[in-house]
């Protein structure tokens, strides 16, 4: 394999994502090889570019035709949470800041301690910096394969285009178990490699992009 024809050239030193918050949805369907995978993409987030676990948030839906409405939903929720939480402060402080003028420091001390209560730490809302949509295709002898790949591949990318969040396509399209199973590291092929790897840096690269 010539060296313009190898897969995704990583970059040469591992992003720092400590700052990021990702999104990981992956479906049921073909679980053994899909775990491998979600594995090597949270592996990857937290132990090469350090994005925290508690900034990575996971959830399953059955198939890889719900990752695109998942992704959308859930990207909604979290942009949704952090309105909230950002309402929730400047009323906080509006608070605090109404209770200085009126009274004392000691009262406004008291409600200062009993409105902490209600602010939520970022760090565990806020809006998602990059979405990850893992599943497994494999070919049977319909053409169920090339439907739900078409529909799904357009509609992460609408989701990502859309909601102005990078959405990583880790969905394996493949013609055989065996396919499938390099591409998760699996099995005993020489060229097994997990695809995870590279999701989880792409997902780091593409929230980190700026001018
Ligand atoms: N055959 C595979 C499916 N099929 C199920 C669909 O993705 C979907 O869940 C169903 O049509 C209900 O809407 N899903 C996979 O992820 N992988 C397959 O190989
Ligand atoms: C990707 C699929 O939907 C496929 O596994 C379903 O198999 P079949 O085409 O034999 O119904």
């Amino acid at each position: 394999m010539s060296e313009f024809t190898k897969g995704l050239q990583p970059l040469n030193d591992a992003l720092d994502g400590s700052s990021l918050r990702v999104l990981i949805v992956h479906t049921r369907w073909n679980s053994r090889i899909v775990d491998a995978l979600v594995k090597g993409t949270y592996d990857t987030l937290t132990a090469k570019h350090h994005v925290k676990p508690e900034n990575i948030a996971v959830r399953s839906v059955p198939g890889a035709y719900e990752l695109p409405s998942a992704a959308q939903r859930l990207i909604g929720q979290a942009q949704q949470q952090s309105n909230n939480l950002i309402a929730n402060v400047t009323d906080t402080m509006a608070d605090i800041m109404g209770d200085m003028v009126d009274s004392s420091d000691k009262s406004a001390q008291k409600t200062a301690a009993g409105s902490s209560d209600s602010i939520t730490p970022m760090g565990k809302q806020g809006p998602f910096d990059a979405v990850i949509c893992i599943g497994v295709l494999i070919k049977g002898s319909t053409q169920h394969f090339e439907y739900i790949a078409d529909a799904v591949s357009h509609g992460l990318m609408r989701v990502g285009l859309d909601q102005n969040v990078p959405v990583v396509f880790g969905v394996l399209t493949c013609l055989t178990d065996d396919q499938a199973l390099e591409r998760a590291g699996l099995g005993d092929s020489d060229t097994r490699h997990n695809h995870g790897e590279d999701w989880g840096s792409a997902a780091v690269e593409m929230a980190l992009l700026k001018l």
